[in-house]
């Protein structure tokens, strides 16, 4: 094992959160760009540091070598690894805290650099806070006991075995007091349940015995153990994670209003004993001492002895982020700290410096530390492990295999273990059973480390969203699944992370967040959970919005995707065909994959490319492939459900009832959810519509305003009509609500009708209407829309070929002596073909002719091939007769389909050509108009149609 293998990451410069966080952590990708950029600053500024620091570093080291030789320890098992131990007699800080006497923050503090006028500027430390604490008001303390590890471990043994309600210990009240049994306090918000379905384990559901409004918090929590990365070790503080890159970009601001200058901006400093953290100030080195650095800084300058290590340290010639966080777990694991010392730490601090850092300082709240330290270790044992359907997780197939986690491991051994046998111990420890492998250090150390990757969360700064660390949680955090709509975000103070509801969740419902970024298609987002975090998500937008862009949610799922007004997919990103970069301002179109499909015959994969963001689809020809399939399922579910099926009127399931139910906001006011219920149902298919109430009303006009941004479109007064009154939607419509006639519409449509016998004709009729409904509900894209179009072309192209059918039947009739078995085997294969059937059917009873099967239509160039084939661009005389003789039956049932066909194309052909509909389409999908084009290829197709099928056509409406 060499951890200096040359595939090592040795450059500082590449992306922070891919670098810095583990495959399985979650982590925000696309912030890795901006973080690439931030990153080059750190790296200079790191390097500045260094330059202007290390010099007086050495000379306090060398000042100080000989003083603060470690003392060797005096009890305990596991301090035998650590090479400083304070002395019982320790007067001064230097004594107490060995790597404080050697602050290169004392220097600079007074030097010239760093004055008191900039420190003020830069409003985080006062001139007092910034003022290293006097020496004597430090306590004299005891270091942090280090409790007995075999016993500790033997009583994290024991409790594994015991049912969890039993021996958990509820976490201080700030955090849920979750068991795993569900079983929580009076306090907490949140429970740890199983998730019964869906493979996910357990996860993270509502307590609350009532609805949880958007915005409430549901829990703060602490990191068991957590590090800054590698990339921003230099600006941010190891201890409360403050962010100087923040003044940075304020220092500049405030430099060019005439304010202090970034130059004078205040930087971090950074501990002389390791070299490698830095902190805001002395206060914050205290407080990270105590909790961690201590052992951390023993354990990097022991593991710098060895020269590889020493490369990795002062080189990085790895990254250390994962290495420094799991040494950190193993080392609060070993100890169950009696809180005295930081009980007394904490009191001693002056309130400027608690008001301070108080903002940063995620450890600042005591109790939750003193939980964390007593009972963390037991949490993580028992209650993070990677459910079972994680199989990536599961084994130690991840960790074994990669030279990455030996590596990682490699180097935290050098850190933490130092006996032999300890290491042979250590690493043994990646079997799979509780306790095996139990090192000196109690820590089983791939246990931990697959426990860190599965768990540990990329910790982002609130403001800039950059990944700045990696954190363990063991509380509630680790617990809570992942959606691609979550009802939760986290955020971070310091380290600390805040979990909020981002919108209202049900009593006992699971809380969700998002572990990726939520830009990107269906398979975009796939891929990366299968990669990152090894499960397939099935949450209700992936699988209502899978790789095919056309689909829609279905009714049941519909609220759970658009349980917001003001969060209704408007331009919906996992479309596809609009630019899938929700951060997309511009919302700039990418162009219809259907447009995409002739490319992708020649090249195997087409990226779009959103000419704002630069946002990149890939498309491949199997994608278009499930799209097309699902479409054909698709056209007739759709469009059944936007008229609802009669047996699910009463349950107030169609599609259009759902439609509606999305504008009306959610309601705890009874009597107004009754009346909003009451209208709902009125307008989701019963018999008689009544006017709705007021409240609805006021609802929809609210909805309206959230879901379009502007005022309704006619100002109305909410009258109530008298009740029971039916709705006339020609009579006074300036009174009448715009949702109530959309719903009137769609009920009067009748598509079920139309597509459960295939006839398209009626269905594209029933298409057409909608699409202006829609159109005068929704501004802007909305899937309905897309959907809608799509189908419209389908259908007119559908129409296209039973004309052209229509035309060339006599020849195929004549063909089809010879070409019976050909055909046969088309009719088989042809969807189209299967489509003419049933419309035959639908339209005339054609199902059992001969002729229906024996059309060989496939495409419409396919016809038009095989009339030029037959010599002929119009069908001659011989031939008429000859087909007429062979197939009777079948022209008469088709020359009564004919005439249907052109009853209904002549309605249809106006709103074809209808600019204002072409518009639409347009807007719908995309500026650069080419569906619109397609769209127009169909019309022509159409034209062609009708002009092989002799039947008359008009450019302008008949
Ligand atoms: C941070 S843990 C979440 C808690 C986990 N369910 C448990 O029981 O410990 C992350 C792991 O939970 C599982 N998980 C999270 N969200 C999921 C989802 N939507 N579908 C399937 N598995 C999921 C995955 O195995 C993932 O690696």
């Amino acid at each position: 094992m060499d951890p200096t293998v040359e595939n090592t990451p040795t450059d500082e410069h590449t992306d922070s959160t891919t670098q810095t966080s583990p495959s399985a952590v979650p982590t925000r990708v696309n912030k890795a760009k901006r973080n690439y950029r931030t990153k080059k600053r750190d790296s200079n500024s790191d390097k500045e540091h260094d330059s202007d620091k290390d010099m007086k570093d050495n000379n306090v080291d060398a000042k100080s070598t000989q003083q603060e030789k470690p003392q060797q320890p005096t009890s305990s098992s596991s301090s035998s690894n650590l090479p400083y131990v304070q002395s019982q007699n320790a007067q001064n800080i230097g004594e107490i805290y060995p790597g404080l006497a050697r602050l290169s923050f004392l220097d600079q503090d007074s030097g010239a650099e760093g004055g008191d006028t900039a420190q003020e500027g830069v409003g985080l430390g006062t001139a007092r806070s910034r003022r290293p604490l006097q020496q004597k008001s430090l306590p004299s303390q005891q270091p942090p006991p280090q409790t007995s590890t075999n016993a500790d471990e033997g009583e994290d043994q024991s409790a594994a075995s015991q049912p969890a309600v039993e021996t958990l210990p509820a976490p201080p009240s700030n955090s849920p007091s979750a068991t795993s049994s569900g079983i929580s306090s009076e306090s907490s918000l949140v429970e740890i349940k199983d998730t019964a379905s869906e493979n996910k384990g357990r996860g993270l559901f509502s307590a609350a015995q009532d609805v949880l409004k958007a915005g409430t918090l549901v829990f703060k929590e602490m990191g068991y153990c957590q590090v800054v990365n590698d990339a921003s070790l230099s600006s941010v503080c190891s201890a409360c994670f403050k962010d100087t890159r923040e003044e940075q970009g304020e220092d500049e601001k405030s430099a060019s209003a005439g304010g202090v200058s970034a130059s004078n901006q205040r930087k971090l400093v950074r501990c002389a004993g390791c070299k490698v953290v830095w902190y805001c100030n002395k206060t914050c080195q205290i407080k990270d001492w105590k909790l961690h650095h201590q052992l951390e800084c023993q354990g990097i300058q022991q593991s710098m002895k060895n020269s590889v290590m020493k490369d990795v340290w002062t080189k990085r010639s790895m990254d250390t982020t994962t290495v420094r966080a799991l040494c950190r777990l193993i080392r609060r694991r070993e100890r169950v700290r009696t809180s005295a010392a930081y009980k007394t730490e904490h009191k001693k601090m002056d309130a400027a410096q608690k008001q301070v850092n108080e903002v940063y300082y995620s450890g600042l709240d005591q109790k939750e530390e003193e939980w964390l330290d007593e009972h963390g270790a037991t949490w993580i044992d028992q209650y993070l492990r990677a459910p079972a359907g994680n199989q990536g997780m599961s084994s130690k197939g991840i960790l074994d295999e990669s030279s990455q986690f030996t590596k990682i491991m490699a180097v935290v051994m050098s850190c933490v273990i130092t006996a032999k046998e300890d290491r042979a111990a250590f690493m043994r420890g990646s079997g799979e059973s509780e306790g095996e492998g139990e090192g000196a250090s109690g820590t089983r150390g791939f246990e931990l480390l697959r426990k860190l990757l599965s768990y540990g969360f990329s910790v982002t700064n609130l403001e800039t969203t950059t990944a700045v660390g990696l954190a363990l949680y063991v509380q509630s955090m680790p617990f809570m699944n992942h959606s691609c709509l979550p009802n939760c975000v986290y955020t971070f103070k310091g380290s600390r992370v805040e979990c909020r509801v981002i919108r209202d969740i049900q009593p006992g419902e699971e809380l969700l967040i998002s572990y990726i970024d939520q830009i990107g298609t269906t398979q975009e987002r796939q891929k990366q959970l299968k990669e990152q975090y090894h499960f397939t998500c099935i949450c209700p937008l992936c699988q209502y919005f899978p790789a095919n862009p056309l689909i829609q949610p279905n009714q049941d799922t519909l609220l759970a995707i658009i349980p917001n007004p003001t969060c209704a997919p408007l331009l919906d990103p996992k479309q596809g065909f609009v630019c899938p970069n929700t951060a997309c301002v511009t919302r700039t179109d990418i162009g219809p994959i259907l447009a995409m499909e002739s490319q992708l015959t020649i090249y195997n994969k087409v990226e779009l490319r959103c000419e704002s963001c630069e946002h990149v689809t890939e498309l491949t020809q199997e994608i278009v492939q499930e799209n097309q399939e699902e479409a054909e399922r698709m056209v007739s579910r759709f469009v059944r459900e936007m008229n609802g099926a009669s047996d699910q009127q009463l349950k107030s399931g169609s599609r259009n009832f759902e439609l509606a139910r999305v504008k009306l906001p959610e309601t705890t006011d009874e009597k107004a959810a009754e009346e909003a219920a009451k209208a709902a149902a009125a307008m989701g298919g019963m018999n008689s519509v009544h006017e709705p109430s007021t409240a609805a009303l006021q609802y929809f006009d609210d909805a309206y305003r959230a879901l379009t941004g502007v005022a309704p479109p006619q100002a109305r007064a909410h009258s109530r009509q008298p009740t029971g009154s039916p709705m006339d939607i020609n009579e006074d419509p300036v009174h009448r609500s715009p949702l109530h006639r959309l719903v009137r519409n769609l009920e009067q449509m009748g598509f079920d009708e139309a597509v459960s016998h295939k006839n398209w004709v009626f269905a594209l009729h029933r298409s057409l209407e909608l699409e202006r409904i829609l159109d005068n509900t929704y501004i802007g894209h909305h899937p309905l829309k897309a959907v809608q179009g799509y189908y419209t072309c389908k259908i007119v192209n559908l129409l296209a070929n039973l004309l052209l059918e229509e035309s060339t039947i006599e020849i195929e009739e004549s063909d089809h002596d010879q070409d019976s078995d050909e055909d046969e085997e088309m009719a088989g294969n042809s969807d189209d073909e299967r489509d003419l059937k049933a419309l035959r059917n639908a339209m005339g009873g054609g199902g059992g002719s001969r002729g229906s099967k024996g059309q060989g239509t496939g495409s419409m160039q396919e016809q038009l091939l095989k009339r030029k084939q037959a010599g002929s661009a119009k069908l001659g005389d011989e031939t008429k007769s000859k087909a007429a003789m062979k197939s009777t039956p079948i022209k008469r049932i088709q020359t009564e389909s004919s005439r249907q066909l052109l009853m209904y194309l002549k309605s249809l052909i106006p709103k074809i050509e209808d600019p204002a509909l072409l518009q639409q389409f347009r807007v719908c999908w995309g500026k650069d108009g080419k569906l619109a084009n397609r769209y127009r290829y169909q019309v022509d197709s159409l034209k062609q149609a009708l002009y092989y099928a002799e039947l008359p056509f008009q450019e302008t409406n008949p």
